[in-house]
């Protein structure tokens, strides 16, 4: 029996919501398996705690996390408590950068029994690798003078080794795959970050002659996106970019609510962390509406991750079952709660799993 210690942060709004519906998946797969257990042990951080504590986790949050084999987390922020910059950088990003899970991995594909808001969609199943520990989200800056004269200063900071290392997850993820792996850059307006992404991109991509390499503008990649998804499979960017391109990626899925991500220290030094796209949408909290497929979807990421690819399938051929038969939540323009959606995709997974 392997046993799998993980500490789980459901963090705020609907991040309370769909951990627990992705936790009772993740105890059915278990419950089929027969071989493995999971060792739950839950942390309260999130923006009731920063207002009690005055930070999102304690100091010693980080190294209380390392002892973990993984982190599965819902989502974090509650603007109307706490400023997004203090949340999000407060727990989120301090757990992305001090277990050093510099990869972000986030699928979008056309799944089974889903109707995408694109007319007449060809079928498109592509992943964007995210860089996920430098770049536009940096603390370098700053900001002087007030009123007429107030002047920020926001740099963005990209490393040869961050950037070559998000690139070369990219290639070697593509090798199994479709073979081509598009670079989200922005080359013509910003001078100094993105030629040289452009240049590490072109430095890496030399090492891998049999995948079709090309550099897209992130404007018009958008725009491709929308008009032409099914070209795509393995797309690199950075983390701003990636941020951006991962919540279209949802949207012509169906929903920002069912994509999923994964923040991986693919040394596997430290723990990967495993959250949804999406985030606390405070504009549904409390209301048993959220679609839980995000989180159910980033815990078949997590099993795929720590080598159970086959009860990660499982996962996932539940969730399109369940599409299948119509069980949707209100973002999906179906009627389902959130408790509804759980247990008919449970129900699916036992039916696949006995
Ligand atoms: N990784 C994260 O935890 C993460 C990601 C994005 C935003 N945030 C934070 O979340 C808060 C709200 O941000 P936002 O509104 O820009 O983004 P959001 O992803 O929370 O919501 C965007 C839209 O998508 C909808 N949505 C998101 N998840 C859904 C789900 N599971 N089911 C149904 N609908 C869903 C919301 O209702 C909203 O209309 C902010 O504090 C922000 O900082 C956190
Ligand atoms: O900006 C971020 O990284 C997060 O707030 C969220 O948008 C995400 O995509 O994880
Ligand atoms: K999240
Ligand atoms: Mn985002």
């Amino acid at each position: 029996m392997n046993a799998y210690n993980i500490a789980v942060i459901p963090g705020d709004g609907i991040g309370k919501e769909v951990v627990p519906a992705a936790l009772r998946c993740l105890e059915a797969v278990a419950d089929i398996h027969g071989g493995l257990k999971w060792n739950w042990t839950f942390f309260p951080w999130n923006c009731e705690y920063y207002l009690q504590h005055g930070e999102m986790m304690p100091e010693d949050g980080i190294s209380t996390l390392k002892q973990f084999d993984q982190i599965f987390l819902g989502a974090v922020g509650m603007p109307e408590l706490v400023p997004d910059h203090i949340s999000l950088w407060g727990l989120l990003v301090r757990i992305r950068r001090e277990c050093e899970q510099s990869i972000n991995v986030r699928p979008a594909k056309l799944l089974r029994g889903l109707d995408s808001p694109l007319r007449n969609p060809e079928p498109f199943d592509f992943v964007v690798v995210r860089e996920n520990s430098e770049g536009e989200y940096s603390q370098a800056g700053g900001a002087i003078h007030s009123g007429e004269d107030e002047l920020v200063v926001q740099n963005a900071i990209f490393t040869r080794r961050q950037t070559a290392k998000a690139m070369k997850y990219a290639f070697e993820l593509a090798a199994e795959r479709r073979q081509s792996v598009v670079s989200a850059t922005k080359s013509n307006g910003i001078v100094h970050s993105m030629p040289f992404w452009d240049r590490v991109f072109e430095e890496v991509g030399a090492a891998y002659p049999d995948a079709a390499a090309r550099s897209v503008h992130i404007d018009a990649l958008c725009a491709y996106l929308v008009m032409r998804p099914q070209q795509f499979d393995v797309i690199v960017a950075s983390n701003l970019f990636g941020d951006i391109l991962t919540d279209l990626g949802g949207a012509i899925m169906g929903s920002i609510g069912i994509a999923p991500a994964a923040n991986l220290n693919v040394e596997r030094k430290y723990p990967s962390m495993f959250e949804p796209v999406h985030g606390s949408a405070p504009d549904i909290a409390g209301k048993g509406i959220a679609n839980p497929i995000g989180q159910i979807w980033t815990a078949k990421q997590m099993l795929d991750f720590m080598g159970y690819p086959e009860l990660g399938e499982l996962v996932l051929g539940a969730i399109e079952d369940s599409l299948s038969a119509g069980v949707k939540t209100g973002d999906l323009g179906g009627t389902a709660t959130t408790e509804e959606a759980a247990s008919d995709i449970l129900a699916r997974i036992y039916q696949r799993g006995k």
